[in-house]
């Protein structure tokens, strides 16, 4: 498999505190690479990297060979890298179908203030429709945003992440806070994505990876301690000691 995106001995320095120590990380074009480790270990910050919004302190992204380090956000998203939001981008007064249609028309390039009019634009209706239909949505495409369950909203976010149409899907916790029929729906969402993105998927929920990543790297104190497939993972001796659990069946996991 070709490498799609490469980390290079990332730095993240708050203070005094090293949140990506010499962070190395390699995804390959269409896994799904799940990113687990405990509570503090560095997972998001290092999605803030690579999606644009945190500047690291030293090291480098390169996304198709290309050093994207210091790129912003939007420059990210054109080169084909999507994040989901945990519910901050969902206009919660508009429609499902209208939340995609805003995504699709802040792709194509157009500016908000002419929301008015996008609102009766046939061309953001179509593909925002399409979007929804995607991720299973579409019988709730006139609900408002709000009234949507947890489970929905998550998958609307995601339909507004497909709408850059991207290459690489960053996706930080899509089960948070889903009970276990709503997530096992999301679960069989991130299958049917699998097959056409490549995903670098931050999850605590052990089932949900163990069914759906490629290869797992565990992330500890910064760093990336060991990247393997789930069975080498779960095998691995220092992975166990420094997070894999035994005893919290809930997630299989051990907070440090
Ligand atoms: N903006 C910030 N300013 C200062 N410290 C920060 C900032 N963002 C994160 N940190 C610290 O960096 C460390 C890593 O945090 P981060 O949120 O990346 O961990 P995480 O692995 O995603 O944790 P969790 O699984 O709980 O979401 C933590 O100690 C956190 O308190």
């Amino acid at each position: 498999m070709t490498e799609l995106l490469r980390v290079c001995e990332l730095s993240k320095r708050f203070g005094g505190l090293l949140a990506s120590n010499r962070l190395s990380l390699q995804v390959k074009e269409g896994e799904t690479h799940a990113l687990i480790g405990p509570n503090g270990a560095g997972k998001t910050t290092l999605m803030n990297q690579l999606s644009g919004e945190l500047s690291p302190t030293e090291g480098r992204i390169l996304f198709r060979e290309h050093d994207i380090t210091h790129l912003p956000v939007y420059r990210r998203t054109a080169l084909g890298i999507a994040r989901s939001y945990q519910l901050t981008t969902i206009f919660p007064g508009f429609s499902a179908l209208e939340n995609v249609m805003l995504a699709v028309q802040a792709h194509q390039g157009h500016s908000f203030h002419f929301w008015s009019n996008a609102r009766r634009e046939p061309g953001l209706r179509r593909p925002a429709q399409e979007l929804l239909a995607r991720v299973g949505l579409a019988p709730r495409a006139e609900v408002l945003a709000s009234n949507l369950a947890h489970g929905e909203q998550r998958q609307l976010e995601i339909a507004m992440a497909l709408a850059s149409e991207p290459t690489l899907l960053l996706l930080d916790e899509p089960l948070a806070g889903m009970g276990a029929e709503d997530g096992q729906q999301i679960i069989g969402l991130l299958e049917t994505l699998k097959r056409q993105h490549t995903i670098l998927l931050i999850e605590h929920d052990m089932n949900a990876i163990f069914s759906l990543a490629d290869r797992v790297s565990v992330l500890v104190y910064g760093t990336v301690i060991a990247t393997g497939s789930v069975d080498e993972i779960r095998g691995n001796a220092d992975v166990q000691k420094a997070y894999l659990g035994t005893k919290d069946e809930g997630k299989g996991v051990q907070h440090a």
